[in-house]
């Protein structure tokens, strides 16, 4: 291949490689392996500088703007960062700035590399009026929305010494524990899982519906402050109320913005290197994903001195870890059935340390993945913990196969119940289709019924259901509201922790079984939107749900509803729908919900009848804005009705408090802020019902 061939393909190739990372929010290469394409691109655009193609990745900054949301152009250019995996490249860098300040004293301020989504933040008078993705660099998309979602994100900003105008750029990210919540709510109700939280992110950040955003809890870490002296100066502030980076992280969490307090000022490059080898370990302790160091100048005269290259500043460097990996021995490999059928195959490892734990199992995801990888039993493999929790296998060290490697034989039946496995077009995985009969499957279909967002019948958890199902008691959620107390009382199993051999006895005492058969008698209560999320229907989840409800109010026209009527639901695709028709058309299931509903359970979505809990709240109106964590929409109405307060339908002198919750909606506010009505969130209007 010449010289200029290898120039265009690779241009075409990170060109894909970048749309798919910032416009769909996937990555089909790991970063190390697309920064080394880069880097290549680079050093040949460098020698042969005629082939150079307008469209080059090394000419542009990562992602374009999208046309579902409206354009903003940057105050200030966002940029990337130039990355470096070596030590030496960080000596050099070093070097080039010392260079560049003509030997005069200089400090860095280094700080962890979050794996998220850049966001420019514009505050005005105190008051966060606009959101922005950093797009092209030039343009991004106006995510205001979407962004007032974030919980830590301050609206408002108090303090004396807040400029009128300036802007802050942080990194919008998924925390790991939300990350894992929110998958193991997809899986509950069989949606895909998200890859990754940096991917995860940036797919959130992208959503139409900032209610829908409101529900994942993004947070986001300030780590720039950016002020026109020009403007400022014109609207009577100091044109430079900072001097350095630092003073700039302490003034932002001054102001009440979220700082991650991991930064350090270092005096020379020799402390940065130690702040690296820190935390090089020490970073998967923190709750988010991080993938490196990035070293910026303190000083900003210095950092006006130095400059930017077209792509990035030349202060600054990304000092990126390449996924921590390891080598070890497969043993053996386990497959799991999960809680919607499919197969997962887990690798059973001869213990090494990775990234400061001890590492036993890892996961290889499906099928193809062993193929792609040409493992076989007893390979050297090595394993590398990126963003996600569960460490993964990359590869196999060939050089070490063992004369008694074996090839891995994907089993063809369930291993839980035997069923032979089916694999569904363009889906990787295989799957058990014994929904009812295999065990795990059964005993996800009752934890899920069980749930707080479902029946809140969440005293039957921990290992109750498994030995209700053991002693042949329930084979069907149904069956709980058959129960009695003398089938229950006394009964005990003894359970065994795999791992540590520890016993664990649960036995049901008389108040145990008072408890449950309280709980399953209250769960008959619970409103028809849970009852439907509790059916467990495929991709059914609770706003799903509770959607159907408000368009079909009663069970019998939703079972009833042609596929031609649910597709028109607002928020229900053809997926959905398919899903549902398929649900509706199985005798068996029919046959469920009848059960359930003779055992009294709410398969109608009426308003409940206002019933009077009090009145600390007459006299008073009320409006609300966004979404909450306690209510939904029909429950705040009711509470507010319920305790003597009036709803009002807008922001009008008449309107005594407007109550802000997640995604709150910027002309409520403002508007409600020129009028001087009382804003008041969650708790204040929860500690005003004295609850
Ligand atoms: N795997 C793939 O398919 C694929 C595709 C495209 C890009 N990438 C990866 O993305 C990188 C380029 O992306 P980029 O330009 O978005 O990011 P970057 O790695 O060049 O770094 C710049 C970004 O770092 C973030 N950042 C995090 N912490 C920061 C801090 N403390 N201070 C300042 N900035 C901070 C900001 O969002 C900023 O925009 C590539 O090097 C590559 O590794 C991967
Ligand atoms: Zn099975």
């Amino acid at each position: 291949m010449t010289p200029q061939e290898r120039i265009q393909e690779l241009t075409d190739t990170l060109n894909y490689y970048n749309f798919q990372y910032y416009q769909n929010s996937q990555s089909e290469i790991d970063d190390f392996t697309f920064d080394r394409m880069l880097e290549e691109l680079v050093d040949l655009e460098r020698q042969y500088p005629e082939f150079r193609r307008p469209d080059s990745p090394t000419l542009r900054v990562g992602g374009t703007i999208s046309k579902e949301f409206a354009t903003v152009y940057h105050r200030f250019p966002m940029l990337s960062l130039g990355n470096t995996y070596s030590e030496t490249d960080l000596v050099e860098f070093d070097n080039r700035v010392r260079k560049g300040l003509d030997g005069a004293d200089f400090e860095y301020i280094c700080e962890q590399k979050f794996d998220g989504v850049a966001l420019s933040l514009t505050y005005q008078n105190g008051v966060l009026v606009q959101g922005a993705t950093r797009g092209d660099g030039v343009r991004g998309d106006d995510i205001t929305a979407n962004v007032r979602t974030i919980r830590t994100l301050p609206l408002k900003l108090h303090g004396t010494d807040v400029p009128a105008l300036f802007e802050v750029r942080g990194e919008g990210f998924l925390p790991l524990s939300e990350f894992e919540r929110i998958n193991k709510e997809r899986e509950d109700i069989g949606e895909p899982l998200l890859a990754n939280p940096r991917n995860a992110a940036s797919g959130t950040f992208k959503m139409q519906d900032s209610g829908m955003v409101a529900q994942r809890r993004l947070d986001c870490y300030m780590y720039s402050f950016l002020i026109d002296p020009e403007a400022a100066q014109a609207a009577g502030d100091q044109a430079e109320p900072v001097k350095t980076h630092e003073e700039s992280l302490l003034a932002l969490t001054r102001w009440g913005f979220n700082v991650s307090p991991t930064w350090k000022k270092c005096a020379d490059i020799k402390e940065v290197m130690l702040y690296i080898n820190e935390w090089e370990t020490k970073r998967f302790t923190l709750p988010l994903a991080t993938d490196g160091i990035v070293i910026k100048v303190n000083r900003y005269d210095q950092q006006r001195e130095l400059g930017f290259t077209a792509k990035s500043p030349r202060w600054a460097i990304a000092f990126k870890f390449k996924a921590e990996a390891a080598a070890t021995t497969l043993n053996s490999i386990t497959y799991q059935v999960g809680r919607t059928g499919a197969v997962t195959p887990v690798a059973n490892l001869t213990p090494v340390l990775l990234a400061g734990t001890v590492v036993k199992r890892a996961s290889l995801h499906n099928a193809n993945e062993i193929e792609r990888l040409g493992i076989r039993l007893h390979d050297t493999v090595f394993v590398e913990k990126g963003g996600e929790i569960i460490p993964k296998v990359t590869g196999v060290d060939l050089t070490k196969r063992p004369a008694d490697s074996e090839p891995v034989v994907y089993p063809t039946h369930c291993p839980a119940c035997q069923t032979p496995l089916i694999r569904k077009e363009g889906e990787a995985h295989f799957y058990c289709p014994n929904e009812k009969g295999c065990p795990p499957q059964r005993q996800a279909r009752f934890e899920h019924f069980i749930q707080r967002k479902a029946m809140n019948i969440e005293s039957l958890g921990e290992g109750k259901i498994e030995m209700l199902i053991d002693k042949g008691l329930v084979q069907s959620p149904a069956d709980f509201y058959d129960l009695t107390h003398g089938q229950l009382l006394g009964l005990e199993k003894v359970f065994a922790d795999e791992e540590t051999g520890k016993r664990r006895v649960v036995s049901f005492r008389e108040k145990t079984v008072d408890n449950i058969l309280k709980a399953i008698e209250k769960s008959k209560g619970q409103p028809f939107a849970n009852v439907l999320f509790a059916l467990g229907i495929r991709y059914v989840g609770n706003t799903t749900a509770e959607k159907l409800v408000d368009y079909f109010g009663n069970m019998d026209a939703l079972m009833t509803a042609p596929y031609e009527t649910l597709v028109t639901v607002p928020e229900v695709g053809p997926r959905i729908a398919e899903s549902l028709a398929a649900w509706f058309a199985e005798p068996e299931n029919v046959a469920y919900v009848e059960r359930l509903r003779r055992a009294g359970l709410q398969f109608a979505g009426e308003r409940k009848v206002v019933e009077v809990e009090g009145d600390s709240l007459a006299g008073k109106t009320f409006l609300y804005t966004g979404t909450f964590a306690a209510y939904s929409r029909e429950e705040l109405e009711a509470k507010i009705a319920a305790n003597g307060g009036k709803l009002l339908s807008g922001v009008s002198k008449k309107l005594n408090y407007l109550i802000v919750g997640e995604g709150a909606g910027p002309s409520k506010i403002s508007k409600a802020t020129q009028l001087g009505v009382t804003m008041i969130d969650e708790a204040q209007f929860k500690a005003m019902l004295g609850e």
